[in-house]
């Protein structure tokens, strides 16, 4: 099972994240309380392996601006989180994760669309368009079958839930942000929490995981 930790702003959290066993960390270039520069970014990016999987989070965004701040900061993934059609999705040159709203089962057949390699399920949109730590009917998912894609499930997850969600939607991978953070940052005691329960090292027992 993989991690994402979303909604990273300093180097400090980013290397700690690491340390404990993320897999991806996301930058949100969109409007956002977790908004970051394409200069703190850059700072950031530099510190991280080579290969890491370091993703871009945008919303609604104009294509040459994603690919000149994946070109400035060494960015290797974008999440568009808006309103792109599967055409907006095309023709990048990193991996591509859409980002889909859950509210019926209806709205994972829309996944077919699109092209990209992963999708992500996200609860409806609130304020911003993510990171609003709310989960959506993990039964909902349950079973779904998205052709040819990996699913990231996000929505609400923290270090008390995510094993059960786990269990119910058996993604790819898991994304978190409000659930990993105090008084509004992110919390690196939070993130240890959260990769230990993922990654099975405070718990006895297995759980099935399907891709
Ligand atoms: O995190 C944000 O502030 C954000 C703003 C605008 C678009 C997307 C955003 N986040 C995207 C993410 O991938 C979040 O991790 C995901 O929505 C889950 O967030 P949370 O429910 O807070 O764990």
């Amino acid at each position: 099972m993989k991690i994402k930790i979303c909604g990273i702003t300093d180097l400090d959290t980013a290397i700690a994240a690491v340390e404990y066993g993320a897999d991806a960390l996301g930058f949100v270039f969109a409007e956002s309380k977790r908004r970051i520069t394409i200069d703190r970014a850059k700072e950031i990016i530099k510190v991280l392996p080579k290969n890491f999987l370091k993703i871009g989070v945008f919303v609604n965004e104009q294509k040459e601006t994603i690919e000149r701040i994946l070109e400035e900061t060494e960015i290797n993934a974008i999440q568009l989180h808006g309103d792109e059609s599967p055409d907006d999705c095309a023709g990048f040159l990193t991996p591509v994760i859409k980002a889909i709203s859950i509210g019926s089962a209806k709205d994972i057949l829309k996944a077919d669309e699109y092209e990209c390699e992963y999708l992500l399920l996200d609860s409806p949109k609130g304020k911003y368009r993510g990171g609003n730590g709310t989960s959506f009917d993990w039964g909902v998912a349950a079973g779904q079958k998205v052709k040819r894609k990996k699913v990231i499930l996000a929505g609400g997850l923290t270090p008390g839930n995510v094993i059960e969600a786990i269990q119910i939607v058996q993604p790819y991978m898991v994304d978190v942000s409000s659930g990993v953070e105090l008084d509004g940052k992110k919390d690196k005691e939070k993130i240890k929490r959260f990769i230990d329960e993922v990654k099975g090292r405070k718990r006895n027992g297995n759980i099935q995981i399907a891709r």
